[in-house]
């Protein structure tokens, strides 16, 4: 688990006070954004009760807060348009996350988004059609199980935000990283299956949209690199570790 520690610093802000208040922190804002030890802010104000204020900061440790922060160049400046509301704190503690978080459904996967079991195996079952009649990857995948492109679509849904059915049967991620461990991938190889498997992604029918397309092809990217490494003279088996799991990334998808 992360060693980021979360402060909260509650106000009671009257409301005569409440835009100096905002303007002073939106201007010592910038000495947060500027701060190594700062994950990130957000200061936000109550819906039922217009006077209260929560500022909540992540810092990278409660150490790196007091010992960092505090005693740095930026922290007199940060004072200096804050100190006039220090007398309306009512709590400013340091609290460190638990397991229990995650997220909601209101951003779908990208499993769902794509379509689903059926939308990966369209996909891998395209994409290893074209992989054995291709004269880069072909001597690569002689002898291919045929099960093979199924265990692939199981990978990828996990991976997207789907059921966990490659860690639960088929080995997880040690697994994987074993069958690509000696191959030997060279770079024209790993670059003729990214752009193999984006056809793939066009005939399956996969969305097209620009916010699902660019967070596949980044997962393609990073996953392929990853498997040239592994399959590489010098690659060190991972210790073992979950599947990864993708995301949208900078960009959500369009929900209109
Ligand atoms: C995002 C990139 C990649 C993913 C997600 C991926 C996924 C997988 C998975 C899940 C397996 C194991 C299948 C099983 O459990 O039976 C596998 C095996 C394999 N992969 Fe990849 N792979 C990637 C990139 C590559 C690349 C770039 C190459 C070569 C150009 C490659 C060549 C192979 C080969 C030769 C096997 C062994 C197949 C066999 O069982 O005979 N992979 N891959």
């Amino acid at each position: 688990m992360t060693a980021h520690t979360v402060e909260y610093i509650r106000y009671r802000v009257p409301e005569q006070q409440s835009a100096e208040f905002l303007a002073a922190y939106t201007r010592a804002a910038a000495q947060l954004a500027a701060a190594p030890q700062c994950v990130d802010y957000e200061l936000a104000r109550c819906e039922e009760e217009p006077e209260s204020f929560i500022l909540r900061i992540t810092w990278t440790s409660i150490a790196d807060h007091l010992e960092g922060f505090r005693r740095s160049e930026l922290f007199p400046p940060f004072l200096a348009e804050v100190r006039p509301y220090v007398e309306r704190i009512e709590e400013m503690r340091h609290y460190r996350p638990t397991p229990v978080r995650g997220t909601g459904a209101a951003v779908p996967t990208l499993y769902d988004w794509a379509g689903g079991d059926a939308a990966f195996s369209r996909l891998t079952s395209i994409f290893y059609d074209k992989v054995v009649k291709d004269d880069l990857l072909a001597p690569l995948f002689a002898g291919l199980p045929p099960e093979h492109a199924e265990h692939v679509a199981l990978w990828l849904g996990e991976v997207f935000g789907g059921p966990a059915r490659y860690s639960e049967n088929q080995g997880g991620h040690g697994h994987m990283v074993a069958k690509h461990m000696g191959r030997d991938i060279g770079e024209a190889q790993r670059r003729r299956w990214v752009d193999l498997i984006q056809d793939a992604a066009d005939e399956a029918g996969l969305p097209t949209d620009a916010e699902f397309r660019s967070a596949f092809l980044a997962y393609v990217e990073w996953g392929t690199r990853l498997a040239v490494y592994f399959s590489g003279p010098d690659a060190q088996p991972p210790a073992e570790q979950p599947v990864p799991k993708w995301n949208w990334g900078a960009m959500p998808p369009y929900q209109g």
